[in-house]
């Protein structure tokens, strides 16, 4: 009996460089939909998963899988139906980005629906040459062309740290949009959190390669509070980590709780995601 298929599906993958390991044990599944941000301090390894999970790199152990298949083995229609954004565009510099964009397309079956929405919001000059673009253009037009052709599984590492500020706006706005009027599933790792905040429904957070924490939008709101002191045992709490001031992140709370903490003098705060991803980054 086959079971659910998952737009993107990694099971205990394991990667090392020489003696470093960069993913130890990693699993993450994403369901159909979900908008899921990527976070972790440098070198945590949000790059080298990315990597593995375009099959860029290859993994030591674990497995992955896009719509159901291996990454080892997906069809041309499969891959087609994953969209990448990486940190920055390399390579096509002596192409023009009208000529660049048509080229791209000619690889594409006539029928693949385009969304011109992102051209719009890249306002780049078809007949620029890429070698001349800046640094933010040439990122707008690497969203271009990963985006172009509506793909049900988005990618992205970092993809907006060299845009301007109206740039990234619009884009951080544009790209929930897309998601839910096509169901697309996104990964986006990112350090600006208070973008990440407003946009993804949950919240990955990686360190030495390891996941440190996965939790929903809803249950982080719930579930996780800062504590002014250590709490008691009875109260069934997860201990995520200890924050700067004596305090301590702590996961499984609920409403019961409030009371409690009221009696026994403990300040129960609710946690932003910035502060939570710091204590936790340490
Ligand atoms: N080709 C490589 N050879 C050796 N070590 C590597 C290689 N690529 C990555 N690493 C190491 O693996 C670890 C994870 O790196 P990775 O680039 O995935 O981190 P990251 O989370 O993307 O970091 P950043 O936020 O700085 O982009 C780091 O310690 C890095 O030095």
């Amino acid at each position: 009996m086959s079971g659910p298929v998952f737009p993107l599906e990694i099971t205990s993958l394991t990667k090392e460089f020489s003696t470093k390991r960069a993913l130890d044990n990693f699993s993450l599944t994403l369901q159909q939909g979900e908008i899921a941000a990527l976070l972790g301090p440098n070198g945590a390894g949000k790059t080298t998963l990315i990597g593995c999970l375009l099959g860029f790199l290859s993994g030591d152990a674990g497995s992955i899988r896009l719509f159901g298949q291996d990454i080892a083995h997906l069809t041309p229609e499969v891959r087609n139906r994953v969209g990448f954004v990486p940190q920055t565009m390399t390579g096509f510099t002596w192409f023009k980005v009208g000529e660049l964009l048509s080229y791209l397309a000619d690889y594409r079956p006539a029928t693949t629906p385009q969304d011109n929405r992102w051209l719009d919001w890249a306002g780049l000059n078809p007949a620029a040459r890429i070698k001349s673009l800046s640094g933010g253009e040439r990122q707008r037009l690497a969203i271009v062309l990963a985006l172009r052709f509506r793909p049900d599984l988005i990618v992205l590492d970092e993809p907006v740290a060299s845009l301007d500020p109206q740039a990234r706006h619009d884009f951080m706005r544009l790209l929930p949009d897309y998601a839910h009027q096509h169901g697309a599933t996104v990964l986006v790792s990112s350090h600006i959190i208070s973008d990440l905040e407003a946009i993804c429904d949950r919240f990955v957070m990686m360190r030495h390669g390891k996941l440190v924490l996965d939790i929903s939008k809803n249950n982080l709101h719930q579930q996780v509070r800062y504590l002014s002191a250590l709490p008691p045992e009875g109260w069934g709490l997860t201990l995520l980590a200890p924050a700067e001031d004596g305090g301590f992140w702590v996961e499984g709370w609920h409403a019961a709780l409030d009371q409690a903490a009221l009696q026994e003098g403990v300040v129960a705060t609710q946690p932003d995601v910035e502060t939570l991803f710091l204590a936790l980054s340490r």
